[in-house]
């Protein structure tokens, strides 16, 4: 989010944004929209605005977002500064540590939430409404038209899961008998309160609707702060929301850069924050708020494939999605793909070189890296060529004829070979496992007897997100399963790294704050926290007596 010189858009994306603009002529800007997410530009640029206390409001300081595509400041933002901060940390005040319900508290709530999101449910079924978050998210958050589909796919059947009686069915409780007539256990779940959700760019409709929805449902207020490249998908998804019925105080909404937003939560003190994004501000977070925090943080994400060699056409496609779709920009993206000799000696890796140069920006199959420049990672992949019989698979280039502005990154989508060895040693491990947030990733062998080391590997690292062990040899799965922690890993020949939609657990595992997004287990345990209450209501025996002192 910063100025930059105007650049003149590259004959691709003219190309491209010419049919993506005939492809959906015939769809409508839907009701509660305020922006055309076709028409935004240099010449008409969106705005984004804040809400607080159940208005919508703006400031006199507006950041500049710069579209990925073409270098055009084609997004305002009213960023709130820290002398702004008053309103939300009253509005947060207000809610109670008891929350806007709970079982014994405005219980009707449930209900209200499971209307809420039938409607969005179907709102989200109808093309207009579908085909305007696809192409809102394309246009902040560069991904092809299928994946920024599948993002509003498992947001809508999201929905659907928690319809009727089912955000009810969230809060349910259960009873053990006493040790007397009239006495009893009940395990409620019981709300956190004033709540705050911060999360990254790079799925600027899911994971905010996920996480802010869940918190709701347990009888939450939420203050909410995405991203600013991407926040105006949320601005609009709340209109939609208040539009399905969601109450304008439930949610208040920041623009802010990180560190007023660091200050925010010092002042506000919210019961609970959910933070999804970079390990290095979630590590800060945690020390500031004192550890009432869940967090869902970087993913350095492995995949091992066994000896069994089935089906190479097939993995090598899992293994192109799961390293380059939505430019890698996947915190389930894998970033090490360990290979066992027998596919080594398979055409997987010039399988995997074809997809990868099949990947273009005209379709957006590949495209801009928003927070990591080209400079940086062919930096790093020129250190990595320096490790002893290391060597560059494929990629390693810029993207050329592009107009995406150098702020931004642009890369061919690329493989980096490392000696399995040479991973482990002490100086060469920390870089070969940092995470590239891009188009990027390390590819390595192991030999029969060196599948040890690679579990070695495996435990040396500190990201635990998600894992894929693609093999159908259930004594390999096990040993591999059972000597690893990552939250979401996918086992058997299919197995992939990303992907996982709203019937999957995702989140780290391993960690005591670790999150998880998507299933009403997730939602449980982020969202609400455990409350007894013991019911002891008599009789006292007849004939009781005093005893004596103990
Ligand atoms: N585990 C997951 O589910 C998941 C999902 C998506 C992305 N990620 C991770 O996110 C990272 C990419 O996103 P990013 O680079 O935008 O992350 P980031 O940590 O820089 O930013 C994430 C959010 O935090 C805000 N922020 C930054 N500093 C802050 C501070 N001091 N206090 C409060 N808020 C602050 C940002 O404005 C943004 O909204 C990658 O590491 C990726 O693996 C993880």
């Amino acid at each position: 989010m910063q100025r930059f010189a105007r650049s003149r858009a590259p004959k691709q994306a003219i190309n491209w944004l010419c049919s993506s603009l005939n492809q959906s002529r015939s769809f409508q800007t839907p009701s509660f929209a305020t922006v055309d997410a076709e028409g935004i530009s240099g010449s008409q640029p969106a705005e984004v605005s804040n809400l607080v206390q159940g208005s919508w409001t703006k400031t006199s300081n507006w950041s500049t977002v710069l579209d990925p595509l073409n270098g055009e400041p084609f997004i305002k933002v009213a960023d709130v500064d820290e002398t702004g901060l008053q309103p939300f940390v009253e509005s947060l005040s207000k809610c109670p540590k008891h929350g806007l319900h709970n079982p014994f508290k405005s219980p009707e709530r449930y209900l209200m939430f499971g209307d809420i999101s039938t409607k969005v449910a179907h709102m989200l079924s109808q093309p207009d409404v579908s085909n305007f978050f696809i192409r809102l998210i394309q246009r902040v958050s560069p991904k092809s038209y299928h994946q920024a589909h599948a993002e509003v796919f498992v947001t809508q059947k999201f929905f659907e899961n928690f319809c009727g009686d089912q955000v009810r069915f969230l809060a349910r409780s259960f009873a053990v008998p006493g040790n007397h007539l009239g006495q009893q256990s009940h395990g409620f779940r019981w709300p956190y309160g004033p709540v705050t959700i911060i999360t990254p760019f790079n799925f600027p409709l899911e994971i905010p609707v996920l996480q802010l929805m869940g918190a709701l449902y347990m009888g939450n207020k939420v203050l909410l702060k995405v991203d600013g490249k991407v926040s105006i998908v949320m601005e609009q998804t709340l209109r939609l929301l208040h539009e399905c019925g969601l109450s304008m105080d439930d949610v208040d909404f920041i623009n802010s850069d990180g560190k007023t937003m660091n200050k925010l939560l010092l002042e506000a003190k919210p019961q609970m924050t959910l933070f999804t994004g970079s390990s290095r501000v979630a590590e800060k977070l945690a020390v500031d708020l004192r550890g009432r925090v869940k967090l869902e943080d970087a993913g350095f994400d492995w995949k091992i494939l066994g000896p069994d060699v089935q089906e190479v056409d097939y993995t090598a496609w899992v293994c192109d999605q799961d390293a380059y779709a939505c430019s890698g920009q996947k915190c389930s993206a894998t970033s090490i793909l360990f290979m066992h000799e027998n596919w080594a000696s398979s055409p997987l890796i010039s399988k995997m070189k074809s997809l990868a140069e099949r990947r273009k920006l005209e379709d957006l199959t590949v495209g801009p890296v928003l927070t990591v420049t080209t400079e940086t990672m062919l930096g790093h992949m020129k250190k990595l060529l320096e490790i002893p019989g290391s060597k560059l698979l494929f990629g390693g280039e810029p993207l050329e004829n592009h107009s995406i502005p150098n702020i931004y990154g642009a890369i061919k989508p690329t493989a980096v070979y490392v000696p399995c060895e040479e991973i482990l040693k002490e100086g060469n491990f920390e870089l070969v496992t940092r995470e590239i947030f891009g188009p990027f990733q390390v590819v390595t062998d192991y030999k029969d007897g060196q599948l040890q080391m690679v579990l070695d590997a495996l435990e040396k690292m500190e990201a635990h997100l998600t894992a894929a062990v693609v093999s159908n040899d259930l004594l390999f799965l096990q040993k591999v399963i059972g000597n690893s922690v990552n939250g979401t890993t996918y086992a058997g020949m299919r197995a992939r790294t990303t992907g996982a939609p709203q019937n999957h657990w995702f989140g780290p595992a391993g960690d005591p704050r670790g999150a998880g997004i998507g299933t009403p287990e997730a939602i449980k345990l982020v969202w609400s926290c455990h409350r007894e209450i013991i019911y002891d209501v008599g009789p006292v025996p007849h004939q009781w007596q005093i005893p004596p002192s103990t």
